[in-house]
C-alpha cells in the first residue's frame, strides 16, 4: 500500500468534501476529486449540476461552506484567489479580459508582464516590454496565433479571440490549467483547433476542463468526472462514465440529453 506522501507525489490536487452553500441550498455538496499530474480531466454534468461552483472554489472565486483542497500537497482552500495562481492553479481569462484596442502581441506582453511583476504596472516600462517579445513570439506560435501579432485582439473572429485567452493565460506557466467551456459557442472547425490547442499545452501540465461537448471530452480527456445537483455521480474513463446507468439518467432528464 502507498504512503501518504507517494500517494501525494502522484495527485496534483486533492479535492475533500467540498461544499458550497447558498442560503439553505447546497450548489456542491461533498464533492472529492483527485486529478493525477499531467491528466486531461473533464468535469461534466447537465446544467446546474454546480461544475461553474466548483471551479470558483478550486480558484478561490467563492470560499468553502466545508471541505479542502490541496495543491501538490499544500492546502490552498481559504487562500486569495491571487495566491492561488501564484501557486500554480489557473484558469483560463474570460474574453472580456483581454484588451481589445490592443494588439494581439500586446496582450501577450502585458499578460507576460503581469507574470513577472505580479500586477499591470506596464505604463511606466515600455521599455522592458519590449524584451518580453521572445517569449510572446514563442506563445503566439505554439497557438497558431503568430500571423495575427499585429493584428487588434478586437477585430480577432471568436475562435482566434478563445486562443488568445488560452494564450494569455499559458503566459503566467500554470502547473494545473481551469479551463471553462473552452469550445462553447463554436463552430465545428474552431471547436477542432481549440481541441488541438489544448492537447497541444496539456503536454507538461495538468488541465482540468468544465466541457459541455461531449465528443470533445471523448477525445482529449484521461478522466472525467460527472456531477449531478452539487454531487459526483460518476467517474473514471468517458467510455466508463458514458455507460454508467445514473449519468445517462441524469441527463436524459436535461435539455443535454
Ligand atoms: N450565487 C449563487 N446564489 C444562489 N444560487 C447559485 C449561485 N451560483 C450558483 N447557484 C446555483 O447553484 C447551482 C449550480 O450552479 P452552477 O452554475 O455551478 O452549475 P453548472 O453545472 O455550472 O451549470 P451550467 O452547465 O448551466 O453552467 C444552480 O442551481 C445555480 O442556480
Amino acid at each position: 500500500m502507498k504512503t501518504g506522501e507517494e500517494r501525494l507525489k502522484d495527485a496534483v490536487l486533492e479535492v475533500r468534501g467540498i461544499t458550497k452553500r447558498f442560503g439553505a441550498f447546497r450548489a456542491v455538496d461533498g464533492v472529492d476529486l483527485d486529478i493525477a499530474e499531467g491528466e486531461i480531466h473533464a468535469l461534466i454534468g447537465p446544467n446546474g449540476a454546480g461544475k461553474t461552483t466548483c471551479f470558483n472554489l478550486l480558484t478561490g472565486n467563492l470560499s468553502l461552506t466545508a471541505g479542502e483542497i490541496r495543491l501538490r500537497g499544500e492546502v490552498i482552500s481559504g487562500l486569495p484567489m491571487d495566491a492561488i495562481a501564484r501557486r500554480g492553479l489557473v484558469r483560463s481569462y474570460q474574453i472580456s479580459s483581454i484588451f481589445p484596442d490592443f494588439t494581439v502581441l500586446e496582450n501577450l506582453r502585458f499578460a507576460l508582464q503581469r507574470k513577472r511583476r505580479g500586477n499591470f504596472d506596464f505604463w511606466r516600462s515600455e521599455r522592458h516590454l519590449h524584451t518580453l517579445d521572445g517569449r510572446a513570439l514563442e506563445l503566439l506560435e505554439q497557438l497558431g496565433l503568430a500571423e495575427w501579432a499585429g493584428t487588434r485582439a478586437g477585430d480577432l473572429p471568436y475562435g482566434r479571440k478563445r486562443a488568445l485567452e488560452i494564450a494569455t493565460t499559458l503566459a503566467l506557466d500554470p502547473q494545473v490549467l481551469l479551463l471553462d467551456e473552452p469550445t462553447s459557442g463554436m463552430g465545428r472547425e474552431d471547436i477542432g483547433r481549440v481541441a488541438d490547442l489544448i492537447r497541444k499545452i496539456a503536454r507538461g501540465r495538468t488541465v482540468i476542463m468544465v466541457e459541455h461537448n461531449l465528443p470533445v471530452v471523448e477525445g482529449l480527456c484521461d478522466n472525467v468526472t460527472v456531477l449531478a445537483r452539487g454531487q459526483v455521480i460518476a467517474r473514471g474513463t468517458y467510455s466508463e462514465v458514458s455507460a454508467d446507468a445514473r449519468v445517462v439518467e441524469a441527463y436524459l432528464g436535461t435539455a443535454h440529453a
